[in-house]
């Protein structure tokens, strides 16, 4: 019996611990919802007997209008109270022990740190750059700054003194700093919904032990293997759209239809799961874990965060479960390590010899949630934005069709109609617009780490225990590097390996923490393409849909289109 197994039913204990944790709430919530509840039930009940007993006295019908909405006024005024004081404390509380605590104890104590703003007490700067993401005004904001400042400046966000580095020189100090210096840091809500195991989180040997799995799976031998699988699933999905929807000449909203794709191409092909239905109520609680992983982590009735707590127990539920079967089947030797990602975290404990190379439970399905969060949304957007731009740039269209046309009149007949590896590195064109767009609006805006000592960089000093946020449209947008950078040129990455210095185009990071899944990514956003521009030509229903951040980049109204299908 594998070992992993033996500990399946406290497993299910304690899940079911968590979940009770969060459906019965904690104390504080559970009080806040008696306390307003009986508030309300107190004033109904009064009411009903005074109605009762007075039921033709218009003055004391008044009376208790009067009652009830004075009660309600109240009840609205606790509820702000409460709500406030919440926050006040759990702001404080973060502020200090998270930030502030480290602050005084690195050697260095604040002195000729980056010149900037650390803006309100507690809430920092937070309020308006989160405002300026959502109007898709990052870049501005940072800019504005800058201009100030120049390229490493301070700030404080999400409670944190955070320094915010931009350029070339700074990437390359972010991206090429180890983990005992700059650790990965992600906000407190991802770090809760994702899992105190995420690879995000993790360093050392542990992190090396998980992302040698994760990349088993991600590297080019094994994107290979996926074409064929990729190729049928996209079919599907779009010949259900003609089916569905083309012949009512509806409309199809692109950014829900992307996700959808983009979480059952991960589910199917990186973690073997093809049940429809599990994979079906999997999307739905990833949706709302989605919601709350950049929300205020206040486990209050009604908050996105409350909801995504919730998805996440049932995610972790559903997890065990599959794990349980994936350990039959794989002791039976129905599956090995190489059948799937899950499978291979699983195999781990079979293949190591001492228990520093094994994975426990929690750290399988923390991985397995942060790669279903990091692959999906991700590749999601791109495809969004490709559809976006193809549809408001004919030009572009008719290239990238040509490209595509170009494919389908040369293939083989061997390949029996299908998308083939060596097609996928054919479409040069196609790639280029994306990573043009990628450029300009990149998915991910920048991200945190943490100082893990005192640092000092471009002449200034940063504490230990602050905050460090990189970001690429300063890089990404400057004429300097990129000629003429506000013009949508896919051209110019004609020969990127020459002419785009290193550290200056980040849309996937850079250095030991770069993207594991951009290939994929690459692979899965041409496969789609293909299809669409093969199949269909497309118009916005809505020309000037604005894109908003929150913090993805997305068209704020789902992308709305109206598909023609292409005359064969
Ligand atoms: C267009 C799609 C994608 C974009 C723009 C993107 C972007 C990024 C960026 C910027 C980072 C680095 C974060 C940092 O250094 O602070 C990252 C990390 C990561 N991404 Fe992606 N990603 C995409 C798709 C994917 C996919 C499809 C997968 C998995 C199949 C994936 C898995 C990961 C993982 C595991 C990491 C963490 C790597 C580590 O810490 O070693 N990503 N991604």
């Amino acid at each position: 019996m594998p070992a992993g197994s033996r500990h399946l039913e406290q497993k299910l204990g304690d899940i079911a611990g968590a979940e009770d944790l969060v459906d019965g709430g904690e104390p504080g919530s559970a009080l806040f919802g008696a306390e307003v509840g009986s508030e309300d039930t107190a004033v109904d009940a009064f009411a009903s007997q005074e109605l009762a007993s007075s039921a033709r006295s218009k003055e004391t019908s008044s009376i208790i209008s009067m009652i009830q909405s004075e009660g309600d006024q109240y009840c609205r005024m606790l509820v702000l109270i409460v709500v406030s004081l919440v926050f006040f404390f759990f702001f404080f509380f973060y502020y200090y022990y998270y930030c502030g605590h480290e602050q005084h104890h690195g050697n260095i104590k604040n002195q000729h740190v980056p010149p900037g703003s650390l803006g309100f007490p507690v809430i920092g700067e937070s309020w308006s750059f989160v405002q300026a993401l959502r109007e898709e005004r990052g870049s501005e904001w940072i800019q504005k700054r800058v201009a100030m400042h120049g390229n490493i400046f301070k700030t404080s966000l999400m409670g944190c003194p955070t320094v915010i580095v931009t350029g070339r020189l700074s990437n390359k100090f972010v991206f090429s700093a180890d983990d005992e210096t700059l650790s990965l840091k992600q906000p407190p809500a991802v770090v809760m919904l994702a899992g105190k195991y995420s690879i995000f989180e993790l360093t050392g040997p542990r992190y090396k032990l998980v992302k040698s799995v994760v990349l088993r799976f991600l590297k080019p031998e094994a994107l290979q293997e996926y074409i064929g699988p990729m190729d049928s699933l996209v079919k599907n999905s779009l010949e259900h759209i003609l089916t569905m929807k083309v012949k009512d000449s509806s409309t199809i909203h692109i950014v829900p239809f992307m996700k959808r794709l983009t979480f059952n191409l991960t589910c199917s092909l990186l973690f073997g799961l093809h049940d429809e239905p599990t994979n079906e109520a999997l999307f739905e609680d990833f949706s709302d874990l989605f919601k709350g992983l950049w929300s205020v982590p206040l486990n209050l009735p009604g908050t996105a965060f409350r909801r995504a707590l919730r998805a996440r127990s049932r995610i972790v539920r559903r997890v065990v479960l599959i794990m349980k079967s994936r350990r039959e089947k794989i002791s039976e030797g129905l599956l090995s390590a190489k059948s799937d990602m899950l499978s291979g975290l699983l195999a781990v404990e079979e293949e190591s010899t001492d228990h520093s190379s094994t994975l426990s439970d929690e750290e399988i399905i923390d991985t397995f949630v942060t790669m279903m969060v990091a692959s999906h949304d991700t590749t999601a957007i791109l495809l969004t934005l490709l559809v976006w731009k193809l549809a408001r740039d004919p030009e572009i269209y008719q290239k990238v069709a040509q490209e595509q046309t170009a494919i389908i009149k040369e293939r083989h007949e061997k390949s029996n109609g299908e998308l083939t590896w060596s097609e996928i590195q054919k479409m040069k064109y196609t790639w280029r617009v994306a990573q043009e767009i990628m450029r300009m609006i990149p998915p991910v805006f920048g991200n945190f780490r943490k100082a893990m000592k005192d640092i000092n960089f471009g002449g200034y000093n940063i504490p230990k225990g602050w905050q460090v946020f990189w970001e690429a449209s300063q890089t990404h947008m400057n004429n300097e590097i990129f000629n003429n950078a506000t013009v949508f040129d896919p051209c110019r990455f004609e020969n990127s390996s020459t002419s785009i210095p290193t550290f200056t185009y980040i849309p996937f990071g850079a250095g030991l923490r770069m993207c594991s899944g951009n290939e994929f990514a690459r692979v899965e956003a041409l496969t789609v393409m293909h299809h669409m521009v093969k199949n269909f030509e497309w118009s916005q229903l809505i020309p000037n849909e604005p894109i908003t951040r929150n913090p993805m980049p997305y068209p704020s109204k789902g992308l709305p289109i109206k598909l023609k299908v292409k005359e064969t």
